[in-house]
């Protein structure tokens, strides 16, 4: 390969070498493929991203600065769905990030796993080789499948996603946890909530660095994965360009089609193309490319090469719901941030210390299970009406929903998750995330108690309508599609509508802002319609290349050769909490998968970034 000193590269550059594999999107999967393949010198890699390099960005690299990159362009794809019956005809924004690093540049930082049963349930769905103990627990001897964060057995010590706890607590957070234990009438049990049981009520890791050079930055796929690579001469990453399609000849991926300045060019994959544009634009670039439902794509005035129609089906969500309230005069939250002077304060400890609240993005989160939330004739009948009203027609759906009443069902199931966010979130502005981040009026500073079923049962779909790559897809995630899903999470708001009232947490908040102060969340009913018009996205978009469906286990594209694809889209069933960390171990899998197709990797002793 001609020699840059950075893997960073121009046009020409990217277009004077020869690829094994093309990587189209450097995102949180997609970087940390690229990193993996390149791992042998003698390996050629070529990574394809539409965002531009922002590594020295401040916005990005300050953990609590991300309100400000969600919801503009600079930063963010701003998808938008197609609205929604299930939330009174609403349209819900979808934030992607569009950036060097993808979504793991400018989501909340929050770093969690999933509950052990939650991967099991993969494997169940037929996916060999995806369950706890092939996929989480590798960290356990082999680091670099889950980051690093305390030295035990869960957490390593040299992955490259850096992790810690937040060194700035709100006031109100121990209070939150404590009015948490009252209403469930429990002490904690929780042992170490990245062990596959995270039940219970804790601050979280952030993903966020304390190395010395990184301290106090946000650690993602381009600081984490690529930026110690960098020098790598094999590695070749070319940003600002968008992938149109995957080039085929018959059913074998080929190469690339990209533009780049308003001009097209093609670049070839001796080996495969890799396919980690995330769960939006993962299935739209093979529907351009021509793979996928037939009837989608020749209403999209797009050939269909290999029918698959699976491509872009199974689209799942975190649904957040929750409860505002103001805080009593003079309690701080990280809207204090407001405060010209205050700001300025903290932002000068930030500069020398890499403290404060601007190192410390909000982590206060929790797990209850549904059969906790419900007596036994609640739960009973819920499980009866989910069988009765069920619209669950392929294999797939029908075995995600008997897993999903067997973990509803289940005391032990962290069906529910909850947080504490010491700031306005509006979730009456799920379809605009300018207003849903807006800073409480009058400099006053507000606590958002948020509500978030894990295991939903509505599907949505992601589709083109063009064959033009750069018109955003028709993106319908079905929201409350299955009215058991709001019936659920209005369960979890009378819940916090408990936790807000406990005497320990209750001492700090004045006024109710959502549901208004004086509305009633009495009845199922109310809380039902309460619920169905006040909902964000919590950006845990999954599914949309469901392995087990559109793809093989070994994240093949059924009846296409030399394409996998490797992002949040191969998710065949949803996890409990937020999905990075477990994007990050699907992309870590997904490259040894490939290294086990290629011969060449056997004589590398594999060195971790
Ligand atoms: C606002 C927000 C907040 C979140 N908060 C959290 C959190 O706190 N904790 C957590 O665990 N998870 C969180 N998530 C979820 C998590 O970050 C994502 O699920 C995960 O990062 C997705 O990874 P991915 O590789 O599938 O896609 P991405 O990281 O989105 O990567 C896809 C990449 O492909 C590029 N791309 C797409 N199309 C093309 C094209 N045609 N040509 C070239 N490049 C292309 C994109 O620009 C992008 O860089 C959040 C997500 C968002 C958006």
């Amino acid at each position: 390969m001609t020699s840059t000193t950075s893997a960073l590269c121009s046009l020409d550059e990217f277009l004077a070498e020869k690829y094994d594999y093309v990587v189209v999107g450097g995102g949180t999967a997609g970087l940390c493929v690229a990193v993996r393949l390149s791992e042998n010198p003698d390996v050629k890699v070529g990574v394809i991203e539409a965002g531009a390099n922002r590594i020295d960005d401040p916005q990005v690299f300050t953990p609590s600065l991300y309100p400000t990159m969600i919801g503009q362009e600079k930063y963010d794809w701003c998808f938008q769905s197609v609205p929604q019956s299930g939330v009174n005809g609403k349209t819900v924004s979808q934030p992607r990030g569009k950036l060097l690093g993808g979504s793991s540049g400018i989501n909340y930082l929050m770093y969690v796993r999933g509950s052990k049963k939650d991967y099991d349930a993969w494997a169940k769905l037929g996916n060999k080789g995806w369950d706890w103990e092939d996929l989480p627990r590798k960290p356990h001897t082999n680091p670099q499948y889950m980051p690093i964060a305390g030295p035990d057995q869960y957490h390593g010590k040299d992955g490259p996603i850096h992790t810690s706890f937040n060194d700035y607590y709100e006031p109100f957070e121990e209070d939150f946890c404590k009015a948490c234990y009252d209403v469930g009438g429990k002490a904690s049990t929780l042992k170490d909530a990245w062990s596959g049981d995270h039940m219970g009520f804790y601050s979280s890791l952030a993903a966020v660095s304390r190395e010395a050079d990184e301290n106090g930055r946000r650690s993602y796929a381009a600081t984490g994965y690529l930026k110690p690579n960098l020098g790598r001469k094999n590695l070749k990453v070319l940003c600002e360009s968008l992938v149109s399609k995957i080039t085929l000849d018959g059913n074998r991926a080929t190469g690339v089609e990209f533009i780049t300045n308003g001009e097209k060019h093609t670049v070839q994959a001796s080996k495969e193309v890799i396919l980690s544009g995330g769960v939006i634009n993962s299935p739209q670039i093979l529907e351009l490319s021509g793979i996928g439902d037939p009837e989608v794509l020749k209403a999209a005035g797009v050939e269909c090469l290999v029918a698959n129609k699976s491509v872009g089906a199974n689209f799942q969500d975190h649904v957040l719901g929750g409860i505002l309230y103001d805080l009593k005069d003079g309690t701080r939250s990280l809207d204090s941030l407001q405060n010209p002077e205050y700001a300025k304060a903290q932002d000068e400890i930030y500069q020398k210390t890499r403290t404060g609240p601007y190192g410390s993005p909000g982590m206060l989160m929790g797990f209850v299970s549904y059969a906790s939330l419900v007596d036994k004739e609640k739960l009973d009948s819920t499980i009866a009406e989910i069988r009765k009203t069920s619209q669950a027609k392929t294999n797939l759906e029908k075995t995600q929903e008997e897993t999903i009443i067997e973990q509803l069902s289940d005391p032990t199931s962290a069906n529910i998750q909850t947080f504490c966010i010491g700031a306005s979130l509006d979730v009456s502005h799920g379809e605009d995330q300018t207003k849903f981040f807006q800073p409480p009026p009058n400099c006053k500073t507000r606590i958002t108690l948020l509500v978030c079923p894990e295991h939903p049962l509505s599907r949505g779909t992601v589709h083109i309508t063009s064959s033009d790559p750069s018109a955003h897809p028709r993106i319908d995630p079905g929201y409350f599609r299955n009215p058991m899903d709001a019936k659920i999470l209005a369960e979890g708001i009378k819940w916090m509508d408990k936790v807000a009232n406990q005497p320990v947490l209750k001492k700090s908040l004045a006024d109710r802002v959502l549901p208004p102060q004086g509305a009633s969340l009495e009845t199922d009913q109310e809380r039902f319609d309460y619920v169905s018009d006040h909902i964000s996205t919590q950006y845990h978009l999954i599914g949309t290349c469901a392995m087990g469906e559109a793809i093989d286990d070994a994240l093949k594209v059924k009846g296409v050769e030399r394409l996998r694809v490797i992002d949040a889209s191969v998710f065949s069933g949803h996890v409990s909490g937020n999905i990075m960390a477990t994007t990050y171990a699907v992309a870590e899998k997904g490259a040894d998968l490939v290294k086990a197709d290629d011969s060449r990797y056997a004589k590398v002793d594999s060195p971790r970034a």
